[in-house]
């Protein structure tokens, strides 16, 4: 499998906060990485600088994924004040694609997500379920190399979750996947290799079942128990 991110000794820094601090990693084409850890550990800043968003300050960091093969989700998308098929659309132009294609694929992208009948709908006054089920349909319109979301499912109602979460598991067939989160039954389900990370620092960087079942740096174990309950 091809490499597509390597970062050695990495730091990101905001500021006096240190948000990663000698981070080392790689990542290959086709992994599905899940990274967790507490609040604040990192997890956010680790996506946003593997899709581009922010600098790294120390360390060498290589991306060989363009950015335009990625798409990213956030826990919260930002929707524009127009159609759902619209903002689809829009997602697709700014990647220059004809306006004309791009608003074709709106309706087979928002169709795949169970949108079909809200196509002319205002997206911000979708519910924050069906604006995550828009956000995925923009990013699966965008047909990435990579998948990179952040908590999508953390704000989300229980059916919710799991809805947003099958079209996860879909929309990641043969792509790679990178993603953060709380939940660890997601992922488990999702995953095929945990990073956990403590204040910045990568503290285990494991294959998924090897970080349930195999032994764990205490503060991983600790985690791992207190938020499996
Ligand atoms: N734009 C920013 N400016 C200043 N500090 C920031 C910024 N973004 C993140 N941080 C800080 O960097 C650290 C890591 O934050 P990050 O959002 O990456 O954590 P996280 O693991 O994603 O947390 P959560 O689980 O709460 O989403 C925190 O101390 C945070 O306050």
């Amino acid at each position: 499998m091809s490499l597509l991110f390597a970062l050695n000794q990495v730091d990101v820094r905001f500021g006096r906060v240190t948000a990663l601090h000698g981070a080392t990693l790689a990542i290959h084409a086709g992994e599905r990485v899940a990274f967790i850890g507490a609040n604040g550990s990192g997890k956010s800043t680790l996506l946003r600088l593997l899709h581009g968003l922010v600098p790294h300050a120390a360390g060498q960091f290589a991306s060989h994924a363009p950015q335009r093969e990625q798409a990213m989700l956030f826990q919260r998308p930002h929707m524009l004040r127009a159609s759902t098929a619209t903002n689809v659309a829009l997602a697709l132009w700014l990647r220059g694609t004809p306006w004309r294609e791009a608003r074709k694929a709106a309706a087979p992208a928002l169709a795949r997500v169970g949108l079909e009948a809200l196509l002319s709908r205002n997206a911000r006054t979708l519910s924050g379920g069906q604006q995550q089920r828009l956000a995925l349909a923009r990013a699966w319109a965008l047909q990435p190399q990579v998948l990179l979301l952040d908590e999508p499912t953390a704000s989300l109602d229980p059916t919710a979750k799991r809805e947003v979460e099958a079209l996860m598991a879909e929309a990641a067939q043969g792509r790679t996947l990178l993603f953060a989160s709380h939940n660890l039954g997601q992922v488990k389900r999702l995953a095929s290799r945990v990073v956990y990370l403590e204040q910045g620092r990568v503290a285990a960087d494991l294959p998924v079942h090897d970080f349930f079942h195999g032994p764990l740096p205490e503060e991983a174990r600790l985690f791992v128990k207190g938020e499996s309950v």
